[in-house]
């Protein structure tokens, strides 16, 4: 008897999501197989951000489902945490006039069991969460490579080292999915590149990855699979070779054959 192939970590059947008399998403299956690197790709206005949205309950989709590990997705967003999901934003949300240790430990509150009458009282089951969440905290600054930056607040970071800041906390949670939006915009090249390297990392460290991405050449290095959504749809996904070569994507997405696809 031949075992069963590994369940999908992520799987959305049919979803649609509309806002009044415009369908943004429409009829979109998605699958984000343990240990991936999935890309999401298409032009402004594609519906890329509703669709995450919908992956981590900000939004209820209209009509499809989603699974998330073989159960249906919970319909609040720190339950979605909770579960194993976390993601950043296209603009960066950090508490800005928070440390940038502090911000990684707001991440991490969905892991912590203690309640608000443990931390008042300071009992030893508090120091004990506070420690193992200090720790662990302090590994995710020296991964991003934060840790000289420990002690300064957010809003005084660099753009790139806010958008890193902004992997840590979401990592904080420790996802078994992380789902990033833009994650090099704003960045130089090389900043771009390190970003690569991150991504990768947090693949080895066993969390799958969903990205969507503009820097075309960031997606086609990084990713296992593409897939593209054109006006609310997806058109096709593949291997970047695969879907680079495609006619169609070129032609909705990446301009002329001729052009430098970057
Ligand atoms: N909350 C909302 N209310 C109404 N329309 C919305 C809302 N959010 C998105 N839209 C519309 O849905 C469509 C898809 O938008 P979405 O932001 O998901 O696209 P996108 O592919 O992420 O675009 P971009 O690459 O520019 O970020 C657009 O026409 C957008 O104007």
């Amino acid at each position: 008897m031949t075992p069963n192939p590994a369940p999908p970590l992520l799987h959305a059947t049919g979803i649609t999501m509309r806002f009044g008399g415009l369908t943004a998403v429409r009829a979109v299956d998605l699958t984000v197989h343990p240990d991936e690197i999935l890309g999401l790709i298409g032009p402004n206005g594609a519906g890329k951000t509703t669709l995450f949205n919908c992956l981590t309950g900000l939004y209820t989709p209209d009509e499809g489902t989603i699974t998330y590990a073989g159960k249906p997705l919970p319909t609040r967003p720190h339950l979605v945490t909770r579960i194993g999901i976390a993601r950043t934003f296209q603009n960066i949300r950090l508490f800005p006039n928070m440390t940038v240790l502090e911000n990684v430990l707001v991440g991490r509150h969905t892991r912590t069991h203690e309640g608000l009458l443990s931390a008042l009282l300071r009992t030893p089951a508090h120091h004990r969460a506070e420690h193992t969440s200090r720790q662990h905290a302090t590994e995710l600054l020296e991964f991003t490579g934060l840790t000289r930056k420990s002690d300064h607040l957010a809003r005084n970071l660099p753009y790139g080292e806010q958008r890193k800041l902004e992997i840590a906390r979401a990592l904080a949670s420790e996802p078994g999915l992380l789902l990033l939006d833009e994650p090099t915009a704003g960045m130089n090249p090389q900043e771009t590149r390190a970003t690569e390297h991150l991504v990768h990392a947090i693949r080895a460290r066993g969390t799958a990855v969903l990205v969507i991405e503009h820097d075309m050449r960031f997606i086609f290095n990084l990713c296992d699979r593409v897939a593209v959504l054109v006006q609310g749809q997806k058109l096709t996904e593949g291997t970047p070779t695969t879907v680079q070569a495609d006619p169609r994507v070129i032609a909705a997405y990446l301009g002329t054959p001729e052009e430098d696809p970057r």
